[in-house]
């Protein structure tokens, strides 16, 4: 691997790029808005999405166009991934994508879109249960890359693992896909239980129950159980359901306790995947009839169709069944 890009500075493309960096790799860190290329360049930081990581010596940061890597880490969210693949260059190196979620309108899993708008362009997914500040951080961590393509997926693990992160392999995009999108809906009912005071038991009966939403999921999707057990699909629930640094689990937490969605959209920048997630699930499960009783919940709860108690009743006066 001769030089990594990363394409877009938010929190989890930032802290790829600075422990990449850490590794002695050669990276470019590219940020569309120049003003903010500038201010990373000059503070040796990224202030507005991961304040408090200095960038080692060799994280270079560009609002060129970053030519000639061998392998681009995307860090772009779900819903502007369209939009912004729109905007590249026709030839890309092998990428690797970060977002976690479906796209709105279209229904359609990150490396499903990147197909869509560039038949053909190798590419792989990276998903696992990773807090940005904590990687940047240099503290442990562990996260699956998945791609059909086997030998650019062992590229971009050797690229990207190393230090304190450990990348491990897997040829089920799919799978991986859908455990990152299904988190972080479910990481909202985790949150909006808590919020209510519904209890621990509640929150482990809901993500244990999640997770097997996301298992038959996976499974009619042609995936493996096995990925859904693994760190893209439960390591990333446990993590994102019970760790209020999740965006989507406080975003839960704050409709628990009674805030309308407009009132905690209205005090973030950073992106909440599990909102625009939660309905484009719900379809593209309905067309392989795989039921999704959490996931629908949440988005009964974010539509505005259900209250907290009405979620409540709808779980709880489901007809008894076996495991
Ligand atoms: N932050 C984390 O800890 C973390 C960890 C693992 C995975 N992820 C996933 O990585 C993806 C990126 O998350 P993040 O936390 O780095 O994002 P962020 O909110 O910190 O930054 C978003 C980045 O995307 C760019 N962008 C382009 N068009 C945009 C638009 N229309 N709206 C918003 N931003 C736009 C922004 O400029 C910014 O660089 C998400 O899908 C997220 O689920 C995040
Ligand atoms: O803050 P969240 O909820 O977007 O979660 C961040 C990461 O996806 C955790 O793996």
């Amino acid at each position: 691997m001769n030089s990594l890009a990363v394409l877009g500075a938010g929190a989890w493309g930032t802290a790829l790029a600075i422990h990449a960096a850490r590794q002695g790799r050669a990276v470019t860190l590219w940020a569309r808005d120049g003003r903010h290329a500038a201010e990373m360049a000059e503070a040796r930081e990224n202030r507005r999405r991961l304040p408090g990581y200095g960038f080692p010596p060799s994280l270079r940061v560009s609002a060129e166009w970053p030519e000639g890597a061998s392998l681009a880490v995307v860090g772009v969210p779900m819903q502007p991934l369209r939009a912004t693949l729109a905007t590249w260059p026709a030839r890309l190196p092998p990428l690797v994508l970060l977002c976690k979620g479906l796209e709105g309108g279209s229904h359609r899993l990150p490396l499903e879109v990147l197909e869509e708008l560039r038949p053909g362009q190798p590419a792989a997914i990276l998903s696992g249960p990773n807090f940005a500040h904590e990687v940047a951080a240099g503290l442990p961590a562990a996260s699956v890359v998945a791609s059909r393509d086997l030998a650019l997926a062992r590229a971009a693990q050797a690229a990207l693992s190393g230090g304190r992160l450990r990348l491990y392999l897997s040829g089920d995009p799919v799978g991986v896909q859908l455990g990152g999108a299904a988190k972080n809906v479910l990481a909202i009912a985790a949150g909006v239980a808590m919020g209510a005071g519904l209890g621990e038991n509640a929150r482990a009966a809901l993500v244990t129950r999640g997770l097997a939403e996301l298992s038959r999921l996976v499974v009619a999707f042609g995936g493996e159980a096995a990925t859904a057990a693994g760190l893209s699909g439960l390591g990333d629930l446990l993590l994102t359901a019970t760790g209020e640094r999740s965006r989507n689990t406080s975003l839960g937490l704050a409709l628990g306790r009674g805030a309308s969605l407009e009132e905690v959209l209205r005090g973030r920048s950073a992106v909440t995947e599990g909102v625009a997630t939660a309905p484009a699930l719900l379809a593209r499960a309905a067309t392989v009839g795989v039921e999704l009783p959490v996931c629908a919940t949440v988005a009964a709860l974010l539509e505005g169709r259900l209250d907290v108690q009405g979620a409540l009743h709808s779980l709880m006066e489901r007809p008894v069944r076996e495991e």
